[in-house]
């Protein structure tokens, strides 16, 4: 039983490893050529996870040809995904894992929405929750939820998927799941962007609460489970992203909130996410204020002392 990844990037790179290590042959997918034969001749991903060495059973490639299993995990960023899928029909009846955490700005969609769309034919998949690429690659224990809305294929995947160090849980919520790794993403470039303003401990706390609760609101609206959200997921993947400076987002809002430089080649997903998910919001009339919030910093109108003091001077409610 072999599995292809598509996108060679930190995430694709360490399941890859993962999976590899229980056994089972995996095909790794770049679009850059140099890159998939550096990589294959040296056996590291030096750009995106220096340090890690792909097992012999990895065969790193550039030829889609070369992708020939059912199933494909889909590693590249949320804003890419609909490009990649178009470019590639031929993998438009495969079993199409989205290991991608974000809502396409142009559409307001998730992963998942997005595969049904361009590729009806395909069983759409998410493998989503807390998780860094550098823990899997090292071998470091993970816990992941794996949503699929068909049953049977959702075991098969499963099996496919559970390595020694990365256990996986079923999910048949695949919207819920979709939806609390987007989101969070958001709430971590908040949580990032008030403590490198130095709004303290007590208020990222605040905003990881009320983020949860703001997830709830706007996953529930469409037609998540609450206990998805209260899974590794939402609730797990939030506590990770929002309080760790191995995350890219929190990374990214910290830099945001000290008013330093950010380099813009990195990942960050909760940007185009914040943007998409209030477009939404404000469609669907769900209150988001720190979503709404993100965005003004991203758009520089606030400054996030300024965002936390309109968030503290909201009409008073209960909770
Ligand atoms: N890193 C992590 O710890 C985790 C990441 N994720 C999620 O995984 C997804 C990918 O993130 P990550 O791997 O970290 O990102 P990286 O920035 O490390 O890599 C992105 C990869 O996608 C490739 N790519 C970008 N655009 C295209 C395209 N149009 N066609 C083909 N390949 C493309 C890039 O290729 P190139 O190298 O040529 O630029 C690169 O290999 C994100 O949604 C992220 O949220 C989820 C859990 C953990
Ligand atoms: O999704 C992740 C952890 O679960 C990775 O987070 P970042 O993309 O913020 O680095």
């Amino acid at each position: 039983m072999s599995i292809s990844i598509l996108g060679s990037g930190a995430f694709g790179t360490s399941l890859a490893i993962s999976i590899a290590n229980a056994g089972r042959d995996v095909t790794l997918w770049s679009r850059d050529n140099d890159a998939a034969e550096e990589m294959q001749r040296t056996r590291e991903n030096a750009q995106r996870l220096p340090g890690a060495t792909l097992p012999y059973n990895v065969t790193v490639t550039s030829e889609l040809s070369a992708i020939t299993d059912d199933t494909v995990l889909l590693a590249v960023p949320m804003q890419q995904l609909r490009s990649v899928l178009v470019a590639n029909p031929s993998l438009h009846n495969r079993t199409l894992v989205a290991c991608c955490k974000g809502i396409e700005l142009t559409s307001g969609k998730g992963p998942i929405e997005l595969i049904q769309e361009v590729a009806p034919a395909a069983t759409a998949a998410i493998l989503t929750g807390p998780s860094f690429a550098a823990d899997i690659a090292k071998g470091l224990p993970t816990a992941l939820t794996l949503a699929c809305a068909d049953a049977d294929r959702l075991r098969d995947l499963q099996n496919q998927l559970m390595a020694p160090n990365l256990r996986i849980y079923r999910s048949s919520d695949p919207v819920g799941a979709e939806l609390g790794g987007a989101l969070k993403n958001v709430m971590a470039i908040a949580c990032g962007a008030a403590m490198g303003a130095g709004l303290g401990e007590s208020a990222r706390a605040s905003l990881i609460t009320r983020g949860f609760a703001e997830m709830n609101r706007m996953a529930l609206a469409l037609g998540a489970r609450s206990d998805t959200l209260a899974g590794l997921s939402g609730f797990g993947d939030l506590i990770l992203t929002c309080t760790s400076t191995q995350s890219r987002n929190y990374s990214f809002g910290f830099a945001l909130g000290g008013g330093q430089d950010f380099d813009p080649s990195v990942t960050v997903e909760g940007a185009a996410t914040a943007r998409a998910t209030l477009n939404r919001a404000d469609a669907m009339k769900i209150d988001m204020p720190i979503t709404r919030m993100v965005v003004a910093l991203l758009d520089r109108k606030l400054d996030v002392r300024e965002a936390m003091a309109q968030l503290l001077a909201r009409p008073p409610k209960e909770e």
